[in-house]
């Protein structure tokens, strides 16, 4: 089934559009306060936008652009949210409140059970069935939540950070779990986890101050961002500038590097390079113009066995040793050196 979104909310600042093709699902990553989760509580029916049209296959959610308005009511959409939090009914044992929702659609109680039975065993969950609730771990509340969710058969499962709320090890279950049930299955779920987005979702979705700022293949995004976010996410450094004929020019300085595709003068293009690829030096390095940015060091922050240092928008990452050496510090005055080789520029 496919799924066609748009909508605007003057009150959240809110203008998004996208689309899902059959099976696909959508990964929706952006900073605090971007309007991820207005965008799952328009879906579901709980917010309702000034303007804009939602439609599963053939089935209308709502259609506010005629002049017939049409506004389904949440439980007749044919979608689930998951919630950070698994929201069971805690006077309903485990296997009650999977069977509610085919109950509430109408089935019968002896079949709605065992839908929820076959949904629980396809969680892992099936041995907590007479438990409450208030009975069950965050990371088992969280999966019998996922069974919940899909026993409705749902044409778009709906999913806010659905790993937000567990620990370190129920996490990756659940993560597991996802992959299992979200193949070739219609969903979109919003994650601050780029390892969620690559692992469970086909396209990704940046969304920064109620906008749609980069969207496309998973990992076409994070191998030539076009936002600072994705760029951040797939930790790089991304610098945009205009095209000349020796590279970019930047207010960080010029930058030359490899060219993807052609880059026309005159024209704004992204450069994009590793932080293991900056080197960092007290004072301007000789013979070297290029590719040297002046930069005030802002962090330093542990990543993995080297120390990550930032200046504003840059990172470098360099040894403690070297960290040692340069004693390093926020406020110092730095040159960050990066090879050419190193950096790929694309039209932006
Ligand atoms: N109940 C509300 N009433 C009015 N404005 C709201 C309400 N909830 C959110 N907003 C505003 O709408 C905008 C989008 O918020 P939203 O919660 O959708 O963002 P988000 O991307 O999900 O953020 P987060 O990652 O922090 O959950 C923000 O400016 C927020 O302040």
């Amino acid at each position: 089934m496919t799924f066609q979104f748009e909508a605007t909310l003057d009150a959240r600042n809110f203008n998004v559009s996208l689309a899902l093709g059959p099976g696909e699902t959508l990964a929706v990553l952006g900073p605090n306060g971007a309007g991820k989760s207005s965008l799952l509580s328009i879906i579901a029916g709980l917010l309702r936008p000034d303007s804009g049209r939602a439609v599963i296959g053939d089935r209308t959610l709502f259609d506010l652009s005629s002049h017939k308005p049409v506004w389904e009511a949440p439980h007749s959409r044919g979608t689930a949210l998951l919630a950070q939090e698994p929201l069971l009914f805690p006077h309903l044992s485990v296997l009650e409140n999977v069977a509610f929702g085919p109950r509430s659609k109408g089935e019968k109680p002896a079949e709605s059970r065992k839908v929820a039975s076959t949904w629980l065993a396809a969680t892992n969950t099936g041995e907590l069935a007479s438990r409450r609730p208030g009975q069950l771990s965050g990371g088992q509340a969280q999966r019998v939540a996922v069974a919940r969710a899909l026993a409705a058969g749902p044409d778009l499962l709906l999913l806010d950070e659905p790993m937000a709320a567990l620990d370190i090890h129920a996490a990756p279950q659940m993560r597991r779990l996802l992959k299992r049930v979200l193949e070739g299955r219609n969903a979109i779920i919003i994650t601050h986890d780029i390892l969620d987005a690559l692992m469970l979702a086909d396209h990704v979705l940046i969304m920064e101050n109620g906008h749609v700022t980069e969207a496309g293949p998973t990992r076409e995004v994070l191998n030539r961002p076009r936002s600072r976010f994705a760029a951040g996410l797939a930790g790089l450094n991304l610098i945009t500038g205009t095209v000349t004929a020796e590279g970019i020019t930047t207010p960080y300085g010029d930058v030359s590097g490899t060219s993807e595709g052609q880059l026309i003068p005159e024209e704004s293009a992204t450069a994009v390079f590793p932080p293991s690829a900056v080197s960092v030096f007290l004072s301007p390095p000789h013979g070297s113009p290029r590719n040297t940015f002046e930069a005030t060091i802002t962090d330093l922050e542990p990543h993995g066995d080297h120390i990550r240092i930032r200046a504003g928008d840059l990172s470098a990452d360099i040894t403690p040793a070297a960290l040692a050496d340069l004693a390093l510090e926020p406020g110092t005055k730095a040159y960050f050196l990066v090879k050419a080789t190193a950096v790929t520029i694309y039209a932006a």
